[in-house]
């Protein structure tokens, strides 16, 4: 353990660690990005048989890193090693669509793959534990995992919209011609799948709302809207691999700003619905959220929302609905 902090270590499992997003994550973890510069935290790094020996060498380099915070790296394929104790989980790891295989499928399979994860998290976790979904379909397999994990309340599962959330904020610097720190309170709603809808009509730059500095209705709507739907999809054709350094950036940006009072914004995390906004009720969407100075999170109140993106939001609820009827099928799951 280091010597300057006295603090406890978090201890955080990551699941697919030896992935490309945990190759992006773990070391900011480690460093210091994600709980504070006086932080210590222990890693407890989970993959699958085939993964392990990738996951040696990960090991190998945090090491070689000499992170003074890094109190105790932990590598498992047992998910009751992985899960011990844990602070926070954050489920990184799926299955990726392969060819010929069927939406459907992947819930599936995937499905499996949350209620195992869940069921450990239920029984080996501290009971605090807090849950982050990236591994996609990150709602539906957050919501797989809260279910199968009763002893944990739901207000702990969280799933990633924060790279959307993000990749809108910047498209709209970019349009407006300002440094993305001047874009604020813009939540993208629903699914993270391209459904989604990055509200930018209650979204400011600077202190103005963005439509009375982008005109250009229907830039927002035609362009930005399934621009930031496409991202995904836009740096796989380029970069011929998939996001990952700007996924792990929004993995510590959303447990870092869950762990914090929120001051003058508020961030796009998908939570368990209570009905907030019309969305339905016991479903895992993307919600504008505040955490309070007890660390307490809230679903932000007062959002007007146009009939526009009254209907939007609601297509991508609804194939959130879909989702987890395939998959709670396929599982044997009730709602
Ligand atoms: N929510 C978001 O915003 C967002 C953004 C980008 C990527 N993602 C998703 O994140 C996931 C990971 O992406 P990646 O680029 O790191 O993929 P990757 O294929 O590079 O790595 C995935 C890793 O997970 C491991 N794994 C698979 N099943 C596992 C299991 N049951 N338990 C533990 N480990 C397991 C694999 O061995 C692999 O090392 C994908 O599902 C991707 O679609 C989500």
């Amino acid at each position: 353990m280091n010597t300057f902090s006295k603090k406890a270590p978090i201890r955080v499992a990551v699941t697919g660690a030896a992935g490309n997003i945990g190759y992006a994550l773990l070391f900011r973890i480690a460093s210091g990005q994600m709980f504070g510069p006086d932080q210590p935290v222990a890693l407890n790094l989970i993959e699958i048989e085939p993964g392990m020996a990738a996951l040696r060498g990960v090991a190998m380099e945090l090491d070689d890193c000499a992170f003074p915070l890094v109190a105790e790296i932990v590598q498992t394929s047992d998910l009751s090693v992985g899960f011990k104790d844990v602070d926070w989980a954050l489920l990184v790891g799926s299955v990726p669509r392969k060819q010929g295989m069927e939406r459907a499928d992947l819930l599936g399979i995937n499905g499996k793959v949350f209620v195992g994860q869940g069921k450990a998290i239920n029984d080996y976790a501290k009971s605090s534990v807090r849950v982050l979904v990236v591994g996609n379909p990150c709602n539906t397999n957050c919501l797989i995992a809260m279910k199968s994990a009763p002893n944990i309340p739901d207000e702990q599962f969280f799933a990633m919209t924060r790279l959307d959330e993000n990749r809108a904020k910047t498209q709209l610097a970019h349009k407006a011609g300002v440094a993305v720190k001047e874009v604020s309170e813009l939540c993208v709603w629903g699914n993270h799948s391209p459904s989604m809808y990055p509200d930018f009509e209650n979204a400011k730059i600077g202190r103005s709302k963005v439509t009375d500095v982008i005109l250009d209705q229907a830039w927002l709507r035609d362009t930005f809207v399934p621009t930031v739907g496409q991202r995904g999809k836009a740096i796989i054709d380029a970069r011929g691999a998939s996001s990952a350094a700007s996924a792990a950036n929004a993995v510590v940006d959303t447990v870092r700003d869950l762990s914090n009072p929120t001051r003058g914004d508020l961030h796009s995390v998908c939570v368990i619905s209570n009905g907030e906004y019309g969305s339905p009720a016991g479903i895992i969407t993307s919600l504008p959220i505040r955490v309070d100075g007890a660390g307490k999170w809230r679903v932000v109140e007062g959002v007007k929302l146009s009939d526009y993106a009254k209907e939007k939001i609601a297509a991508s609820n609804q194939e959130l609905l879909e989702e987890r009827e395939v998959a709670f099928g396929q599982l044997g799951l009730s709602i």
